[in-house]
């Protein structure tokens, strides 16, 4: 099948990458830039930043996305364009990740991803990750990238709980390509095999090094980065999140709409998730919950903060969320076998 992508321009991981940031603006041709953080992020960054582009002459405006909404796009765009910015520069968690991507795509602006947490495969993909009015996931295909900079040293004193809630975004890609390889069987979906093969890899690197990622060691740090790029890679390759999100991500998506009260992480309810639609996948579950224990990640109901009725209730309705084919559409599921499945997996007692 025929495949037409974009993929990061630049790619640069290592400890102390944030000094690599001016060359890679200069080579871009830029010298007046906008940069969208949160307040946070800004008072651990914010100074050494101003040094690093004021020493080489990079004007710059800052912009908070304290939230990934539209309010926070729009305002980045008119920063972008009252400043004339050549270019949008990413720093945070996924939050200001996706702000700034899809601020400068409006914009046809240069975007630079300097995640400061692994917290989810954002980072190095063409996706934003919005809900419309109704409260449905949007996954909104925008470019890849045009540089991803990684300093390892700042994303190894991310919280804990962000990197751990990063390596069950990437376990999930277990379920969602074994969901795409069921659409392309049963419902005749075309999917590119490299973009199946780079997630399965991406999951694979992890499943394989979990204790190198449960030290949260340099390589540590650095294989759960390479995972993410492999998998925000995979989507740029596929042209949707097809290979990095299936089944599992339409629970965390369920949990999102219907419990939006919880306080749980994207990647903590896909990890949950990933080992429910293994289960039903009749693949190895119990590797999956093993691993996520390993790295502190929630494997249980009561760790995700979610009631177990509620928890049933996403499981079952998360087929409705999403047009796109997964075990959900192969098996036909009701509240007794759903809550025989939580317990066998242990996610409920
Ligand atoms: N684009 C995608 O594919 C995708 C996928 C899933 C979720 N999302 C979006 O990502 C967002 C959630 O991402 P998140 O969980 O990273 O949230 P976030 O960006 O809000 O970060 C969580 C908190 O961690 C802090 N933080 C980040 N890096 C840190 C560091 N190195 N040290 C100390 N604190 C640090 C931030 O300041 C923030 O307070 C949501 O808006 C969600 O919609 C996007
Ligand atoms: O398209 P969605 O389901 O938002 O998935 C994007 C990303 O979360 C994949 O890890
Ligand atoms: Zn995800």
């Amino acid at each position: 099948m025929d495949i037409r992508a974009e993929l990061p321009g630049k790619i640069v991981v290592k400890p102390g990458a944030k000094d690599s940031l001016p060359e890679i603006i200069e080579s871009l041709g830029c010298t007046n830039i906008v940069v969208v953080t949160d307040r946070n992020l800004w008072s651990m960054l914010g100074r050494e930043l101003e040094n690093i582009f004021g020493g080489r002459g990079i004007a710059f405006s800052t912009v908070f996305a304290e939230s990934a909404d539209g309010n926070s796009v729009e305002a980045a765009k008119r920063t972008i364009e009252s400043s004339n910015a050549c270019l949008v520069l990413g720093v945070g968690g996924g939050r200001p990740i996706d702000v700034a991507k899809y601020a400068a795509f409006l914009s046809k602006r240069f975007f630079i991803s300097f995640p400061t947490a692994i917290s989810h495969d954002g980072f190095a993909s063409p996706i934003v990750a919005l809900k419309d009015p109704q409260g449905n996931p949007l996954s909104i295909f925008t470019r890849p990238p045009t540089a991803v900079v990684v300093d390892t040293d700042i994303v190894a004193q991310a919280p804990r709980r962000l990197l751990a809630s990063g390596v069950g975004d990437i376990i999930g890609k277990v379920t969602s390509v074994a969901d795409a390889r069921l659409a392309m069987r049963l419902a005749g979906e075309e999917i590119p095999e490299i973009s199946l093969v780079m997630a399965e890899s991406a999951a694979r690197i992890v499943l394989s090094e979990i204790d190198e990622l449960a030290r949260w060691s340099t390589r540590g740090i650095e294989l759960l980065v390479q995972a993410g790029l492999l998998a925000g890679m995979a989507m740029s390759i596929a042209g949707s999140s097809r290979p990095c999100s299936g089944s599992e991500h339409l629970f965390s998506h369920a949990l999102d709409k219907f419990v939006p009260e919880r306080k749980s992480l994207h990647g903590e309810q896909v990890g949950v998730g990933t080992i429910i639609m293994a289960y039903l996948h009749g693949l190895e579950w119990r590797e999956i919950r093993e691993a996520l224990l390993k790295v502190g990640a929630p494997t249980s109901a009561s760790e995700l903060g979610v009631p177990r009725e509620k928890l049933v209730e996403c499981v079952l309705r998360a087929g409705e969320l999403r047009k796109r084919f997964t075990i959900l559409d192969a098996v036909r599921l009701n509240e007794e076998l759903v809550l025989k499945i939580l317990r066998e997996t242990k996610i409920v007692d």
